[in-house]
């Protein structure tokens, strides 16, 4: 039976041990509250993120880092990006030598502006073929309710691509595998800036047309983004792409559109901010992701726009007049 650990119990790092357990696999879920992990193991269910979900079997939680880790073939990271490079450090001692690295992540280093493939490799030390990421529209709640859903297992190498996909693959969750780590991480965590910007303006009333303009012209600066770091344009096509920006444009199970829609109604940052239990990526990532594009000298208004609004406080109407005065441009330019 193959042994995967997952780091971080919250909604997506329990809903995927769910699916890895569907899969065959045997689970451990760490969290870092020894009293959830007690939960969990005795009720099934993870009370603080998929209330209402029964959790095979397969799956045993944990607080202890060791045990999660131990003989682990995949070790799949599912905590806040931000927060990523303090726990790996940690971790790092604990992990087989030859264990996969999974990230689940959808964000973007503060400061660093690397990706978390990036951070892996650098904390772990670990060579390109052994991290892979998970991406795609994948939000978790349907998941754990065992809703069809597709999604991407990226990795340098093929074979090791395949490998995650078996230990993942079940009637209800369909991976696909792709070689393109750097574009799959970017449509991630892009996704959930493009996601507050839609969300901002639906909160602001603006209609439809306005909705598609905005995930339109949204994946175009992603794509642009990735073109500067090599990323495979067709990637920014699938699901790790378009895919996931749908689902997060579209969904009131998005935390980022949902975050996003609550300021475009009004409410302050710090008011948004208190009303938010989980993580929403692409309140930091905005940041770091319009670092990135100006280290590369890649524009993105969209992603301005978003910081503008989110962490200079710029009035939303105020940020549209500038978004749609901007000067003309040919499509693909
Ligand atoms: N929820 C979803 O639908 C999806 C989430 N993701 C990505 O998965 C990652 C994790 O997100 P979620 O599970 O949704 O977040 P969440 O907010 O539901 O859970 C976060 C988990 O991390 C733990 N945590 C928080 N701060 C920590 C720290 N400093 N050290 C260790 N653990 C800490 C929390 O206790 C919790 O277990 C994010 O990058 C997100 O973008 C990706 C696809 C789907
Ligand atoms: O990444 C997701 C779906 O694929 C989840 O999006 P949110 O983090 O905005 O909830």
């Amino acid at each position: 039976m193959t042994k995967v650990a997952v780091f971080g119990n919250g909604s997506w790092g329990t809903a995927f041990a769910m699916v890895l357990a569907d899969a065959g696999c045997e689970v451990a879920l760490w969290g870092r509250r020894a009293e959830l992990a007690e939960t969990i193991n005795s009720t099934r269910v993870n009370p603080d993120y998929l209330s209402g979900v029964r959790l095979p079997d397969a799956v045993r939680a944990t607080a202890d880092p060791a045990e999660a880790a131990r003989d682990a073939e995949f070790t799949v990271l599912a905590v806040p990006s931000q927060t990523l490079r303090a726990n790996l450090a940690h971790w790092r001692p604990l992990l087989p030598a030859d264990t996969v690295l999974v990230s689940l992540m959808k964000g973007i280093e503060l400061g660093t502006a690397k990706r978390m493939s990036e951070v892996i490799a650098e904390v772990a030390d670990a060579p390109d073929d052994r991290i892979a990421v998970l991406s795609g529209p994948n939000l978790a709640r349907e998941i754990a309710d065992r809703q069809p859903a597709a999604s991407v297992v990226a990795c340098r190498d093929e074979e090791v691509a395949r490998r995650l996909q078996a230990a993942c693959h079940t009637p209800y969750f369909r991976p696909y595998t792709n070689t393109d780590v750097v574009g799959c991480e970017l449509g991630g965590a892009v996704k959930n800036v493009i996601g507050l910007a839609v969300g901002i303006a639906d909160g602001m009333g603006l209609g439809d047309n306005a909705k598609a303009s905005l995930i339109t012209r949204g994946l175009a600066e992603t794509s642009r983004l990735g073109a500067a770091l090599g990323a495979d344009p067709a990637t920014f096509a699938g699901l790790a792409g378009m895919g996931d920006l749908v689902a997060t444009c579209s969904s009131p199970l998005s935390r980022n559109h949902t975050f996003g829609t609550n300021l475009g109604r009004g409410m302050t940052l710090e008011e948004t901010i208190a009303v938010t239990r989980q993580t929403a990526e692409g309140v930091k990532s905005c940041q770091s992701v319009l670092d990135l594009a100006g280290r590369h000298g890649v524009e993105m208004p969209i992603t301005e726009t978003v910081v503008n609004i989110v962490h200079l406080g710029k009035p939303p109407l105020v940020a549209l007049k500038e978004l749609m005065s901007r000067s003309a441009k040919a499509e693909g330019a």
